[in-house]
């Protein structure tokens, strides 16, 4: 199946967009008309562009306000026609789209605009040009494919075919199934685009917010599903208006399209398994079982002073690398890896960014098929050189420049503490606090990053995203947007930060990129967990009394459970499902951070509404002099 994508989608000039089109792989372009019209070549050159590139113009778009008119503006809307066609034989694109009028002279009617389209495709023909109708989800009188089916079928002509395009029919709410009774070869292109769920005016909706498929929320999939029963074997395209992507990298911003078609597909063809679809089979989406490990970045002296943080948690080193200078502390399933190599990617993290979480290790059914399916997605694949007691751990390329590795246990990976590792006993050993797995894993970015990494995570596992929450940070805006799986084994929260002030922002612009910022780990109870916090001498974020008082209006909690709360910076959450108790560190170093949850019952979020009392008070904790105050 051919790919395809609007310039429209992509910012630049039309070269860059061309140029970024052709290197994430497309095999075709729609030439939005401005970007041409923008743009200082001729239309010769720009086939010559294109071709050279080794990309095919898949439509000319869009050619508005034509169906319907009364004279004399009719036959003004042929004569602009035929002065298109004229370009379209220029650039060496046969097909053309004609978007549903929105103009206050069309007078509507079924007959007419069949007609007009009839007469259109009778001069596209002479040229061997095609015409495809779509309904724009705004149109004047034609704002449906159903209606635009009707109207194409009625002007009975080979040259005249329908355009479906998910956003005009999702956005309305309109059944993708009615596209099931379309013949495959009347449908002459389809455009594809998500949008997350905003209750607004279609119109600015469509010209602002769609994004990749796999980014919204819309169910692009269903609708591409029904396209696929067609029997349509065109190119997919995307046709996306986003005022990210139009400010966004041109080769970011395409890679992350072409993902999202190879996702898309992939999708389609498993739950259409009895229609023929032409796309390469991939590996399954993954499932994670757990985080296995999460390595830092450090230098001998950080280490030291990390190391510290880690026995006040209650973990204690067990093991040391057999030929590196990597030690492993533990506690419950839970392993942290703190790497002080002078050389390697850990090296070159510490030296980018500081001490650093720059690597999370998953556990996965099967490490070396999760590999192929972030290759075949387009993830960047990491290996390092590997010496002597060392596996060869499959590993892409994540947040920041950061690596995900992956282990299993069907391979000698499960047993990589055993076999790259002595066993070590503490000499400062700490009391346990009871901490059991990784909870949650929060990376920080900046906001214009989001999607990309959201259609990363849900295009490699089994993931979905829960809606963007704003956290209110008193320096500004974060949002924060949920990867998970049902069970909970994979919970990552990632959060965009806008501006430079908000504590996320501080943390980005101090340790130069995005990367995990805090690591949150799982207590069955987290009054004992806190109690043995304080005998090991850790220090708790120190929580606001005001908290405490409305904790007491808002959900009732009083009494003995309000006052150990309180006495142990202990935040809390309830939700259907039941409760949640949170409790943080301080701040280690620019703005990383530990917290400790307890999950009761069946609670399923992470505190948001906590959030922005918890970021006043580290924000509180910073030292003035490098965190700017509000
Ligand atoms: O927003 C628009 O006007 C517009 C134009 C052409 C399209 O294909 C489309 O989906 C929307
Ligand atoms: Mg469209």
């Amino acid at each position: 199946m051919k790919t395809s994508i609007a310039t429209v989608s992509i910012s630049g000039d039309l070269r860059e967009k061309l140029e970024a089109i052709a290197a994430a792989g497309f095999d075709g372009v729609e030439i939005f008309e401005n970007d041409f019209l923008a743009y200082d070549r001729s239309p010769r050159d720009v086939a010559v562009m294109v071709a050279d590139l080794g990309l095919t113009i898949t439509l000319f778009q869009p050619f508005r306000d034509f169906e319907g008119l009364p004279e004399p503006q009719r036959s003004q809307a042929f004569e602009r026609a035929e002065r298109k066609f004229d370009l379209m034989g220029e650039l060496g694109t046969e097909l053309m789209l004609v978007c549903s009028s929105v103009s206050p002279l069309a007078l509507g009617g079924i007959d007419r605009a069949a007609a007009d389209l009839r007469e259109l495709g009778e001069r596209a023909a002479k040229r061997n040009l095609r015409v495809g109708y779509e309904a724009l989800a705004w149109g004047r009188h034609v704002n449906d494919h159903r209606d635009a089916w009707e109207i194409v079928r009625r002007a009975d002509h080979a040259n005249i075919g329908i355009i479906v395009d998910s956003f005009h029919t999702l956005a309305r709410g309109i059944d993708p199934n009615s596209i099931r009774s379309i013949p495959g070869d009347k449908i002459f292109i389809v455009q594809l685009a998500d949008a997350p769920e905003i209750d607004m005016d279609l119109l600015y909706w469509s010209r602002h917010f769609r994004n990749m498929p796999g980014e919204g929320d819309l169910d692009v999939t269903d609708f591409m599903r029904a396209v696929a029963a067609t029997g349509y074997n065109g190119p997919i395209s995307l046709e996306i208006f986003n005022d990210q992507f139009r400010s966004g990298s041109p080769r970011t911003i395409a890679a992350d399209g072409h993902r999202s078609l190879v996702y898309l597909m992939d999708q389609v063809r498993n739950s259409e398994p009895d229609i023929a679809i032409d796309v390469p089979v991939l590996p399954p989406r993954v499932d994670v079982q757990g985080v296995a490990f999460v390595e830092f970045a450090a230098d001998e002296a950080e280490a030291q002073v990390l190391a510290g943080h880690l026995r006040r948690l209650g973990f204690r080193l067990t093991g040391r690398h057999k030929s590196k200078a990597v030690e492993r502390f533990t506690q419950g399933d839970i392993n942290i890896v703190i790497n002080t190599e002078r050389e390697g990617l850990a090296h070159s993290a510490y030296l980018t960014h500081g001490t650093s979480a720059y690597a999370l290790g998953l556990m996965v059914d099967d490490a070396a098929a999760t590999v192929d399916r972030a290759r075949a997605l387009g993830a960047q694949l990491f290996s390092q050189r590997v010496g002597p007691n060392q596996l060869s751990i499959p590993a892409i390329r994540g947040i920041g420049g950061g690596v995900i590795y992956f282990l299993d246990e069907k391979s000698p990976l499960g047993r990589v503490w055993d076999i790259e590792f002595e066993p070590v006993s503490d000499p400062e050993p700490s009391r346990d606090a009871g901490l059991r797995r990784v909870d949650h894993v929060a990376q920080t970015m900046n906001y214009e990053e989001m999607l990309t990494w959201i259609l990363f995570y849900r295009s490699i596992f089994v993931a979905e995203k829960s809606p963007m929450v704003d956290v209110v940070d008193p320096s500004g805006l974060v949002r924060s947007q949920v990867i998970e799986n049902a069970a909970g084994s994979l919970r990552l929260t990632l959060n965009g930060a806008e501006s430079h002030r908000t504590l996320a922002g501080h943390f980005i612009a101090e340790t130069f990129g995005s990367s995990i910022q805090h690591l949150a780990f799982a207590s069955d109870d987290i009054f004992a967990t806190a109690a043995a916090l304080q005998a090991n001498g850790m220090k708790t974020l120190e929580i606001s009394p005001n908290y405490y008082s409305d904790l007491q209006a808002r959900l009732g909690i009083g009494g003995d459970l309000l006052e150990r709360l309180r006495a142990a910076n202990i935040l809390y959450d309830r939700d259907a499902g039941g409760e949640f108790f949170q409790l943080y560190s301080t701040n280690v170093g620019e703005g990383f951070f530990f917290e400790v949850v307890q999950r009761a019952g069946g609670y399923g979020g992470y505190g948001a509404a906590n959030a922005p009392f918890r970021i006043a008070a580290q924000k509180r904790s910073l030292t003035p002099a490098t965190m700017p105050r509000q």
